[in-house]
């Protein structure tokens, strides 16, 4: 479980602005339980608060105000803890890819994890199949496209098997097959009993899986609800859905 108690985020502000007025926070006084087995998503304008809010799960942003714990434990007292729970998929996958081939850039959370060479390669395999991307482990990743680097994010966060696994708007340059391949591996995630939180603007595809949508404004919680009934609040969010209604639609 997720759990976030009243956090309120703010950038660049001053001491003195600490108490100014909820405007100037990106997340303002939010609350918020992510199950275990949930499948969130997040959605929102522009700079409505979804990524900062995603990013305190695991403590990469630190709340001005407010708490939070991942399985009963505050983020802040056990940060290893927080992010071995916590898989996490940037918006901009430079900002995570940390090795010279897809290979080794993927089996880089496992080997810090310390698990067997065998364990490694069966996640990395997997993790890399999940995404299309199966056999390519040699190839450099600066000789990959931008949406081939974000498969690779996934895949790196795939393979660390986290219990919570949040993906921040992990469909942007990805082509129809790859998009299909990961939404069904979210699917398959999410029915093994990981919580799945996906940021997006493009409910397309994820709407159908999801428990739950939280829709954000200004950095509140504006609507919280079951697919169904948040998308019927959401035109004012500036989220997508398909014409013909994406909810209930989905197909392997
Ligand atoms: N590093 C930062 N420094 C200063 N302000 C920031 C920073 N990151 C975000 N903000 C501001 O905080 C607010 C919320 O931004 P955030 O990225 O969390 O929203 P978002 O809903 O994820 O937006 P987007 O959909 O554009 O990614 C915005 O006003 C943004 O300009």
């Amino acid at each position: 479980m997720i759990d976030l108690d009243g956090v309120t985020c703010r950038y660049g502000r001053g001491e003195d602005n600490a108490e100014s007025e909820g405007a100037t926070a990106a997340v303002d006084e939010v609350s918020l339980a992510v199950p275990d087995g949930e499948f969130l998503v997040v959605a929102g304008a522009n700079g409505s608060g979804k990524t900062t809010l995603v990013r305190t799960f695991n403590g990469l942003v630190e709340p001005d105000a407010g708490h939070v714990s991942v399985n009963g434990t505050p983020v802040e007292e056990d940060l290893v803890a927080a992010r071995s729970a916590v898989g996490m998929v940037f918006q901009d996958p430079r900002d995570q890819l940390v090795a010279a081939t897809v290979g080794a850039d993927v089996a880089f959370g496992p080997e810090n994890l310390g698990l067997s060479h065998d364990e490694i390669d069966r996640r990395v395999d997997e993790a890399l199949a999940a995404v299309n991307m199966a056999g390519r482990e040699r190839e450099r990743i600066d000789s990959l496209s931008g949406g081939e680097r974000e498969r690779v994010a996934i895949a790196g966060a795939l393979a660390m098997e986290p219990d919570h696994l949040v993906l921040d708007e992990p469909f942007t340059g990805l082509d129809e097959p790859a998009r299909r391949s990961v939404v069904a591996r979210l699917r398959a995630l999410h029915r093994e009993g990981t919580s799945v939180v996906v940021v997006t603007h493009d409910l397309r595809d994820v709407a159908a899986l999801a428990d739950r949508i939280v829709g954000l404004a200004d950095g509140r919680i504006a609507v919280d609800a079951p697919p169904e009934e948040a998308v019927e609040s959401l035109p004012g969010l500036d989220v997508r859905v398909p014409e013909g209604g994406g909810i209930g639609t989905q197909t392997e």
